[in-house]
């Protein structure tokens, strides 16, 4: 039996952001692992016209549960959805439903935040520094608590290249930086974002920093813990391999480089792609809020779930292996011929940007307009070109991070939790990996059919015969303008023609003598 999944057996959890990529998979996790655990409350708000309700229905109603509501039939009344926006005073919640939270809670996950690097920094301090602080204040209001477990990110201190598992503090204290949001207009925010963010690339990264230092500092009596996850991708194993809802991370970018739109990237091809499945980080979270819970460290425990250093891969064998991958599973009505290309040099990623990337787009939008339809594809491209010019800090860079605590946990779970609750980077096959999570892309996100291929194979084929076909036709016409413009281009022209006609005189000619 594995003691972990006991543990939340009859355990009322608190979990923040479980509408997000890594919430709806610790709640799969945990129901399906824990089906005995007492109720699951989720903070959610009303989103894209739909109620808090509508959001959880749909959620369990997703590929992701099916096998939660075979274990857990009754799934539904164990989830309790609770009106909330971390954005306001005590998250909006009603009376009634914060002092159920507050005196039935047993473990709180807070995964909530928001992990838009361009977020304006009012925005990002409210959700990732100021909202924490608020929880905690609440989870020191609740007496059944027995553990907290911050969601942070590895990149927190993405300044430093060696990175161990502590708190690094910020030049201004959290506290400062929450009071001077209320007052400060945002021109002037906007004015002080890039001297507060420092040697950090943008204001995610900042906040979280701040929100760590928020967690050290109102931990007050609590037994709380971080976990620092690194890039964090689609699911390695559970419930099944692939799985993934969003385009943050690499995703959109394998869509974008899928679809033809994304050839190439600034980006150190042998830099390590420190990328961790979803999965792996959600076992590491529940292994954490048990270790925690269960053992009481006497200080706040830093987790790093990160890849880089137990089973590195780099971006360079990542590219490779997804572009193979296209090949045996091509993406349907792609724009032009994928291509998966990190160079690390500014000049030529420069020349692929105008070539391969802007050029094919105005084309397009010329014969778009020529067809009497409205230009879309510059537009496209400036977006993913803005979005890829956000990532190149990361794929640029290599980090280390240790993980000995990572590392001592594992060591203190039951050969059973180890199996159950498997965090060991050490046995992801990478190659395995991306090719089920190009796979995952292509179904869970695109929705695409596996029925289709052969068709996007043969789109592909054509593809091809359109750019060889372009490519001649440039090339000759590039030919012509030399010749008509340089004495050497004539005279290179009648060396090769001169000499093509005598050989095919003499093979002519031996062939007649053959007969
Ligand atoms: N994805 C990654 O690569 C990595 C993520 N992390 C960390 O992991 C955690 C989870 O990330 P991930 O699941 O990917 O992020 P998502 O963007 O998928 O999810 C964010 C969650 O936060 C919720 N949220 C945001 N704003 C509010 C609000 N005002 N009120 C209530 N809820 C809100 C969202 O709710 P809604 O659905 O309503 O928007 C959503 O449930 C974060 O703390 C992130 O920093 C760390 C490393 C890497």
């Amino acid at each position: 039996m594995s003691m972990i999944a006991a543990f939340y057996s009859g355990k009322s959890i608190l979990i923040t952001g479980a509408t997000g990529f890594m919430g709806k998979v610790l709640m799969e996790k945990l129901f399906r692992t824990s089906p005995d655990l007492k109720v699951i409350y989720i903070l959610v708000r009303p989103k894209a016209g739909q109620t808090t309700q509508q959001r959880v229905f749909q959620i369990l109603n997703s590929k992701l549960f099916e096998k939660v509501k075979e274990i857990c039939p009754n799934v539904h009344e164990k989830i309790r959805a609770i009106y909330a926006d971390l954005n306001q005073n005590d998250f909006a919640i009603s009376k009634e439903d914060m002092q159920e939270l507050l005196s039935c809670t047993n473990i709180v996950f807070h995964c909530a935040a928001t992990v838009r690097f361009d977020d304006h920094l009012r925005h990002a301090v409210q959700l990732n520094v100021t909202a924490t602080q608020q929880l905690l204040i609440m989870a020191s209001q609740m007496p059944k608590l027995e553990a907290f477990i911050h969601i942070s990110t590895a990149f927190s201190n993405c300044n430093l290249t060696h990175i161990d598992e502590v708190i690094y503090p910020c030049p201004v204290e959290p506290k400062k930086i929450i009071d001077s949001m209320e007052w400060l207009d945002d021109a002037i925010i906007d004015e002080i974002t890039p001297k507060l963010i420092g040697d950090r690339p943008n204001t995610y990264t900042y906040t979280k920093a701040l929100g760590e230092m928020v967690v050290q500092q109102e931990s007050r009596n609590l037994n709380i813990a971080i976990i620092r996850p690194s890039i964090v991708g689609a699911t390695w194993q559970e419930p099944f391999p692939g799985w993934v809802d969003n385009l943050n991370g690499p995703s959109g970018l394998i869509i974008a480089a899928g679809k033809g739109f994304l050839r190439s990237i600034r980006g150190a091809p042998m830099a390590v792609a420190d990328l961790i499945p979803v999965d792996t980080v959600v076992n590491l979270t529940l292994a954490v809020g048990w270790y925690t819970a269960v053992h009481r460290p006497k200080s706040t425990l830093i987790y790093h779930c990160t890849s880089g250093n137990l089973n590195p891969c780099n971006w360079g064998k990542m590219g490779f292996q997804v572009l193979a991958t296209f090949e045996k599973v091509p993406f349907e009505r792609a724009f032009r011929r994928p291509n998966a290309d990190f160079t690390a040099n500014t000049i030529t990623s420069q020349y692929w940007n105008a070539v391969s990337h802007r050029a094919p787009a105005i084309i397009y939008d010329f014969y778009l307009r020529l067809t009497g339809r409205k230009p879309r594809m510059t537009k496209i491209m400036n977006r993913l070109l803005k979005t890829v010019s956000m990532i190149e800090y990361f794929v640029n860079r290599s980090w280390e991070w240790s993980t000995y605590n990572t590392e001592m946990l594992m060591s203190e779970l039951s050969p059973e939790d180890q199996r159950v609750f498997n965090f060991d980077v050490r046995q992801l096959n990478w190659l395995e990996y991306i090719e089920n999570y190009v796979l995952g892309i292509k179904k869970y996100l695109l929705k695409e059919d596996m029925a289709g291929i052969p068709e996007a194979k043969q789109h592909l084929k054509r593809l091809r015969n359109i750019h060889y076909l372009f490519n001649t036709a440039l090339f000759l016409i590039a030919w012509r303008l030399l010749i008509a413009r340089s004495q050497m281009a004539r005279n290179v022209w009648f060396f090769i023609v001169s000499f093509c006609y005598k050989f095919l005189s003499y093979f002519r000619a031996s062939s007649t003598l053959k007969v």
